[in-house]
């Protein structure tokens, strides 16, 4: 199988470009592939496929081999792969996703892009939608939740997938690897979570630690800096444009209230082409 190794922010995925390839099980695929000792090593794998709704259509799967809806630094990577790879030569295009249609803007510089705009659309906040479950809540804004023996606050946004954001005086000071499997599997979770460690540096800032659903933790989650950056202007806690500091990199994210839809932008890397035999 040919495959292109690629990263946004450090959120590494292997791609697959699906108009030539074709993949029987991309779960057990993408769980082989994304061993960081026996296979290529990465945070799951992304397939670029044709569309009848869009220019492009997007699978992704985390490294456990579950499929996620929605990626937002897979996103920003696919539109730098089909523009690169002279799959398109539009700067402006649509990718069909389990989230629906995203539509980017793409920054070309010496033939190859660099950066991505994204419209992730509008935040949800229905815990039905998400799902999530809290008493009776419609929504679940800044409610307290024991996770490990200590008291957390969570507000729940879906972003066409869920997440957890959790504020905290300091993300450095977090053992991630002991509290980031208990929010996942957390039973007001049915379908998992994906929890985001929030440390608001000021009104315009926000440092993110992220524990992802199906893969751990990553240097970096599109989705997750989205619903983390809605959730600090919900809370009152920053304006409705923010940077977000992630481990692998930054991110720029705007709620834009009007149209009711939040914009993301930034970086898309290639790190290598390959080929690798399947067992
Ligand atoms: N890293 C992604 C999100 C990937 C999917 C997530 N783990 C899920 O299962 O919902 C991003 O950049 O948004």
């Amino acid at each position: 199988m040919k495959f292109t190794k690629m990263h946004g922010c450090g959120n590494d995925y292997v791609y697959v470009n699906c108009f030539n390839e074709t993949i029987d099980d991309p779960g057990k695929v993408a769980k082989f592939v994304s061993d960081r000792h026996f296979g290529i090593g990465s945070d799951g794998m992304i397939c670029i496929c044709p569309s009848d709704k869009a220019d492009f259509r997007m699978a992704m799967y985390n490294s456990d081999g579950s499929e996620g809806a929605m990626c937002g630094n897979g996103v920003r990577c696919i539109a730098k792969y089909v523009y690169d790879y002279g799959l398109t030569d539009k700067t402006t295009i649509t990718i069909e996703t389990k989230a629906g249609i995203k539509e980017l803007k793409l920054t070309v510089e010496d033939g190859k892009v660099t950066w991505v705009r994204v419209d992730m659309g509008a935040p949800i906040m229905e815990a039905s939608e998400i799902p999530a479950i809290y008493d009776e809540l419609d929504e679940i804004i800044d409610q307290p939740v024991i996770v490990d023996g200590k008291e957390y606050k969570i507000t729940c946004v879906s972003m066409g997938n869920p997440h957890g954001v959790v504020f905290v005086d300091s993300v450095d000071d977090l053992d991630l690897e002991k509290i980031g499997p208990k929010f996942e599997n957390h039973a007001m979770f049915p379908d998992r979570v994906n929890t985001e460690f929030i440390e608001v540096i000021d009104e315009n800032t926000l440092k993110m630690r992220v524990w992802e659903r199906g893969a751990g933790e990553t240097l970096a989650c599109g989705t997750g800096a989205c619903a983390s950056a809605y959730a600090a202007y919900l809370n009152h806690k920053t304006g409705k444009k923010v940077l977000v500091h992630l481990t692998g990199g930054d991110l720029q994210i705007e709620y834009d209230e009007e149209k009711n839809t939040i914009f993301m932008t930034g970086p898309a890397t290639k790190v290598f082409d390959g080929e690798i035999e399947l067992p």
